[in-house]
């Protein structure tokens, strides 16, 4: 709410992706968007995404099954010990400046037609939230764009005055990070939005 270009381009994309379908409406004239459509939105898609690297905290544990040599892209190599714990630490590559240009910085069209690349090589999954197990990852994702599609359409929305808050760096190692505050904000159904549903 507070990056107002976001939220303008997020809009204009809805919008646009509505323009096309006013004549495709359900029985009692609805809009009607499959998960494909949402997910073809790639400003709204980036968005998500951005949130995710910027926001996520988590820390992923793994037990080792077996005594093993684990080699570093460098050639570096590590013994683990059977029994032995592991935590990976995907905010270090969500914040990495060698895959991210400016990490700290929130942008919002970061992920829209970009690839991201460390040594050389392409990083296939640079958000790493969710880790690789998280079975409930496309549920959360497609309900967070959803969530955010129908209210950009639906209401105007603003932060009001001198409301601000930051992430809770206090919550590093539980997934997303939860704002330090609650923020006051207010909102307006607008005059044009449709009745829109997710099929
Ligand atoms: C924003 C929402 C969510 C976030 C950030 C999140 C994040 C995570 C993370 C980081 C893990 C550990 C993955 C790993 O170690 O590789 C995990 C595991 C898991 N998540 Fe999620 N998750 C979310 C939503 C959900 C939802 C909606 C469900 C269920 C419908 C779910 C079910 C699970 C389960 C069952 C595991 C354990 C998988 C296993 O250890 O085999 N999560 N999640």
């Amino acid at each position: 709410m507070e990056n107002k270009e976001a939220l303008e381009a997020l809009r204009e994309e809805v919008m646009e992706s509505i323009k096309y379908k006013m004549n495709d409406r359900d029985d009692e004239g609805r809009i009607e968007f499959s998960l494909e459509e949402v997910d073809s939105l790639k400003v709204l898609d980036s968005i998500i995404k951005e949130t995710l690297r910027i926001s996520g905290g988590v820390f992923m544990v793994r037990g080792i099954a077996e005594d093993t040599w684990f080699e570093m892209n460098d050639g570096q190599k590590y013994f683990l010990r059977k029994g032995d714990k592991v935590a990976m630490y995907p905010p270090a590559i969500h914040r990495d400046p060698e895959i991210f240009e400016n990490p700290d910085e929130y942008k919002f069209d970061r992920f829209v037609d970009r690839k991201f690349y460390k040594n050389g090589k392409e990083v296939k999954t640079p958000i790493l939230s969710f880790g690789s197990l998280c079975p409930g990852k496309k549920y959360a994702i497609t309900q967070a764009k959803w969530f955010l599609l129908s209210l950009v359409h639906t209401f105007d929305i603003e932060l009001c005055e001198g409301e601000k808050t930051e992430l809770d760096v206090h919550y590093y190692g539980h997934e997303i990070l939860p704002p330090t505050n609650e923020v006051q904000m207010r909102y307006r159904l607008r005059k044009e939005h449709e009745n829109l549903i997710f099929v």
